[in-house]
């Protein structure tokens, strides 16, 4: 991820996917190359959140919305500290941005950030590509990087799989922190953090929860030392299938019996806990427009989303696990995937997407209130 100046408008960029297919087009942000697995995102707004996601960390996204940047980049709407996308691919990008919170234009943050990105080429052409073969490796190269063109297929391929790849404690907190209950405080949740986004534990806080985040590494005995209500596992970048030590802190919690709840790597992380595979989508859901039935209530809602993995849990039948009955309780209507799990004869529920919805409509909140309904139950 080398970075050098801002990208002057016309500065020559080459994108290279794995397989060979190239795409030319003007260095976006920073100057210089980048590597990671091309995957695209179909939201028409909310770009800020989804660069600061850190679920996408070494990613390579690639807007389908032609026109990215239109608002700029404001000081209230990142999910994190940092953008967390290897490198961004957009369309046509905003000439003048224009909006009250604007501060800057997402060209000069992501140049500040030191992210590379790629500008004017015909993305709905990448995204057709990418949808026919699959999420693969992706090089975006600008300036000086451009110039070794015959050797940077060569180092496309030889850069790292998302398919196993562990990566939350690189965008995990190390630290221990606390996010306080807004308004009255009536629960403490233990959060471990694998890549979450600052909008979860705010959704949290809002209903009187008391928010302990927890490295990636906590223990289960981290977990209890907060005397928690219940316990979080956030989103977070990578393949659920590296994640032992979160599935094993996990089994710790179902056997309490306490409360549980996750979200998108954490739905993965409870896959794993109650004995299912997981496995990578030929190029996974993205975006805030998806449509997820809840089986409980026949309910369906248009929700965000942002994974590359997904549960392979039986659809038409409950599950004997080691922690009682499981069924699938949510699913995606475009195409039958595992949105969620809950269950039977336990507190602990999750769910695929992201009803903390930053960017995305706000359907799923419900689910937050489905948590703090066990946690009072339990205290019933
Ligand atoms: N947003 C997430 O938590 C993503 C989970 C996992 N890294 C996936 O791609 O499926």
């Amino acid at each position: 991820m080398t970075t050098s100046t801002r990208g002057a408008v016309k500065t020559p960029a080459v994108l290279v996917l794995e397989d060979g297919r190239i795409f030319r087009g003007r260095a976006y942000g920073a100057v210089g190359e980048t590597f990671g697995e091309a995957v695209f995102s179909t939201g028409m707004t909310g770009y800020q959140e989804t660069l600061t996601d850190p679920s996408y960390h070494r990613q390579v996204v690639v807007m389908t919305a032609p026109h990215v940047g239109n608002t700029g980049v404001n000081d209230e709407d990142p999910e994190s500290k940092k953008i967390w996308v290897s490198g961004y691919v957009v369309r046509d990008p905003a000439r003048v941005p224009s909006n009250w919170r604007s501060r800057r234009s997402l060209d000069e943050e992501l140049a500040k950030q030191g992210v590379v990105g790629i500008s004017g080429i015909d993305t709905r052409a990448l995204t057709r590509h990418l949808r026919e073969r699959g999420a693969m490796r992706v090089g975006i190269f600008s300036g000086e990087a451009v110039r070794e063109d015959g050797a940077l297929l060569a180092r496309v391929q030889e850069a790292p799989q998302m398919k196993g790849a562990n990566l939350s404690a690189e965008v995990a907190t190390t630290e221990p922190y606390v996010v306080p209950a807004i308004g009255e405080k009536k629960f403490t949740v233990a959060a471990v953090d694998l890549g979450i986004k600052g909008m979860t534990p705010h959704r949290m806080a809002e209903r009187g929860i008391e928010v302990h985040v927890l490295p990636a590494t906590a223990t289960v005995e981290d977990v209890y030392a907060v005397d928690p209500d219940g316990v979080f596992f956030s989103n977070g970048p990578g393949d659920p299938a590296t994640a032992d030590h979160p599935v094993s802190v996990m089994r710790g919690v179902l056997e309490r019996g306490t409360p549980l709840f996750g979200i998108c790597f954490g739905n993965q992380i409870l896959g794993r806990a109650l004995g299912f595979g997981t496995f990578k989508l030929k190029y996974g859901h993205r975006g805030i427009n998806q449509p997820v039935q809840d089986r409980t209530t026949g309910k369906v809602e248009v929700t965000a989303h942002n994974h590359g993995f997904a549960v392979d849990a039986p659809l038409d039948r409950v599950s004997e696990t080691p922690f009682g009955r499981a069924e699938v309780s949510h699913v995606c209507l475009n195409d039958n995937v595992v949105e969620g799990l809950r269950l039977l004869d336990r507190p602990a529920f999750s769910v695929q997407y992201h009803p903390e919805a930053a960017a995305g409509p706000h359907d799923a909140a419900y689910l937050f209130d489905r948590f703090v309904s066990l946690m009072e139950g339990q205290r019933a």
